[in-house]
């Protein structure tokens, strides 16, 4: 991906298996948003391509992608904030199934949806919120509450760009406990440059630096790698060792 004459991703190759957990770190500016930008289909890759189950989405728009599975979340602007957190996500199980909205009757009534809502947000444990009005959550709940919406869209790939970042810390452990208990079969790909977050969540680790994909492994591997240091992780890896 180019902007101009700046390469912010450079020849980046990788693949993410079905129920891994990635995450994508480095330095400030490296390219992390805009690879996952590309990834979600809101950036045309200048060359390159994304496959999604071995099908070329990279033409596809937003809206196909999350059809076919392939779902961003944490876009805290897109929640309704007048309507109640079961009914956003009803809203979002809703536009998967296809079915319209119905003025008369609310969308949360359908058993078949509401079953769905109520796993969601059970999953996530935020069943108690159901019925809270959006605009009174804290940023924290809200957040969680993206990432049901993300998850009632049945996702296959979730992107996840820095889930607890501005997060007070007290609330940023539900974020974290939530994320673990996304179903298994989720692939997840996270920006994340909390590092003990990044070493309790992830299998495998892609380090991007200068637009280019510098390492990819075991995040065991990832404090002994000399470029990673170098770039991103010195001072990181370096208290560790202090400690
Ligand atoms: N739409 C754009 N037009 C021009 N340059 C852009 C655009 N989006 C990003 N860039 C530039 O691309 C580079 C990489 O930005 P990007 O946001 O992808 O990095 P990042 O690794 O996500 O950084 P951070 O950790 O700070 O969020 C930066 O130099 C940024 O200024």
């Amino acid at each position: 991906m180019s902007f101009g004459g700046m390469r912010v991703n450079d020849d980046i190759s990788f693949s993410i298996g079905k129920g891994e957990r990635v995450a994508l770190i480095g330095p400030n500016g490296a390219g992390k948003t805009t690879l996952v930008n590309v990834i979600s289909g809101d950036l045309t890759p200048s060359q390159g391509a994304v496959h999604l189950a071995g099908v070329d989405v990279t033409a596809l728009p937003i809206s196909d992608r999350v059809d076919a599975g392939l779902i961003r979340t944490f876009q805290i602007t897109r929640l309704f904030k007048s309507l109640t957190v079961a009914q956003n996500v009803a809203l979002a199980v809703m536009q998967r199934k296809g079915l319209t909205r119905n003025i008369f009757s609310s969308p949360m009534d359908r058993p078949d949806v509401r079953r769905e809502w109520e796993r969601a947000l059970g999953t996530l444990g935020i069943a108690h919120l159901a019925d809270r009005q959006v605009s009174q959550l804290a940023y924290g709940q809200q957040r969680l509450l993206d990432l049901a919406i993300g998850l009632a869209l049945e996702p296959k790939v979730l992107l996840l760009d820095e889930p607890a970042a501005g997060v007070p810390s007290e609330e940023s452990s539900k974020i974290i406990e939530a994320i673990d208990r996304l179903p298994s079969d989720i692939a997840v790909l996270m920006i994340e440059h909390d590092m003990d977050l990044v070493f309790r969540f992830a299998r495998r680790v892609l380090v991007l630096a200068n637009g280019k994909l510098i390492f990819q492994g075991d995040p065991a591997e990832v404090t002994h790698h000399q470029e990673v240091r170098r770039a991103y992780l010195g001072s990181y890896a370096d208290a560790r060792h202090a400690s």
